[in-house]
């Protein structure tokens, strides 16, 4: 199984997002396309996902062209996606999560590759929270929650949109693990993040997107002999859709509630000519 972008372009209200994207995610590794906030990220997931219809190119599961299929066959065809934020029901417990998933399953519960054991066994703390609700839920919980019913769909892909998003290191560090096991498994993984130290520790290939273009490609042994390069590459002050809109963009996502955490997080500081540009009030070093 091989995910092939063939220069993918999408957007919204016909103005362009990500621009003419060529990735190659072939089963058993993972890929990490790494970008500031509002470089494009969700977008490519989505359009992958079949929630935006592309402007431009081909998205092919095997060889198999999905670009004009609903999310739904998508899904059917081996496409799961873990969203950002988690997306869990506030009012329904974990197992109910699951039987959802279940119910949605492509193969029978027997022929499954993924049952509902299988993925309690992978993440044995959700085993422990069954009858809690989403709303009781921490976050790392919650991701576990969100990739569990992801696998319950029976992807050949998974994407992910920001795993480790606002969780503790350590929990970060679990969720790690779980992304290279499922790899190691035979998974094409696709993950979206803005932490170049998360693709460092989990990504076979590494696309930095910079303003929606792919502006850097490195494989794990470049990042190994370099470890600052993925950072280097990560050019502050580039965040936006568009260059021209570039410093206005990360100005205005920086103050969208819960957002200053994660730009201090996960970012290299901005250089001093960035931070008088926009404002920022990034005083963290790099994470
Ligand atoms: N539904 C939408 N309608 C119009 N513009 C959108 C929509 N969703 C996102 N955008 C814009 O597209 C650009 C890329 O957003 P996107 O969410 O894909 O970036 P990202 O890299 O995932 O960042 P983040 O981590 O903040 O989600 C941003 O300028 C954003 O404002």
């Amino acid at each position: 199984m091989r995910l092939s972008l063939e220069q993918v372009s999408a957007g919204y209200g016909g103005g362009v997002v990500v621009h003419r994207i060529d990735l190659s995610v072939p089963a058993g590794t993972v890929h990490a396309v790494v970008g500031h906030n509002g470089a494009g990220k969700t977008t490519l997931l989505h359009t992958i996902a079949g929630l935006i219809p592309p402007a431009t190119g081909r998205i092919l599961l095997d060889g198999t062209d999905l670009t004009g299929q609903p999310a739904h066959r998508r899904t059917r065809a081996g496409i799961g996606y873990v969203p950002q934020g988690r997306r869990v029901f506030a009012s329904l417990t974990v197992a109910e999560h699951l039987a959802i998933a279940q119910r949605h399953t492509t193969g029978t519960s027997t022929a499954a590759r993924w049952t509902r054991d299988r993925v309690l066994n992978l993440l044995p703390h959700l085993a422990t929270r069954l009858r809690h609700r989403g709303a009781h839920l921490s976050g790392g919980e919650q991701q576990m929650l969100a990739i569990a019913r992801a696998l319950l769909t029976q992807p050949a892909l998974l994407l992910l949109d920001e795993p480790t998003e606002g969780l503790a290191p350590a929990i970060s560090e679990q969720i790690s693990r779980t992304i290279t096991a499922l790899a190691g498994d035979g998974l094409a993984v696709l993950l979206a993040t803005p932490q170049p130290n998360l693709a460092r520790t989990v990504a076979d290939q590494t696309s930095v997107l910079t303003a929606g273009r792919v502006t850097a490609h490195l494989d794990a042994a470049t990042i190994r002999a370099d470890p600052d390069g993925l950072r280097a590459a990560l050019t502050p002050g580039t965040h936006g859709s568009t260059p021209a809109a570039g410093t206005a963009a990360a100005a205005t996502l920086d103050q969208r509630p819960g957002r200053a955490a994660v730009w201090i997080d996960t970012l290299p500081a901005p250089s001093a000519a960035s931070t008088a540009t926009t404002g920022t009030t990034a005083t963290g070093g790099p994470s």
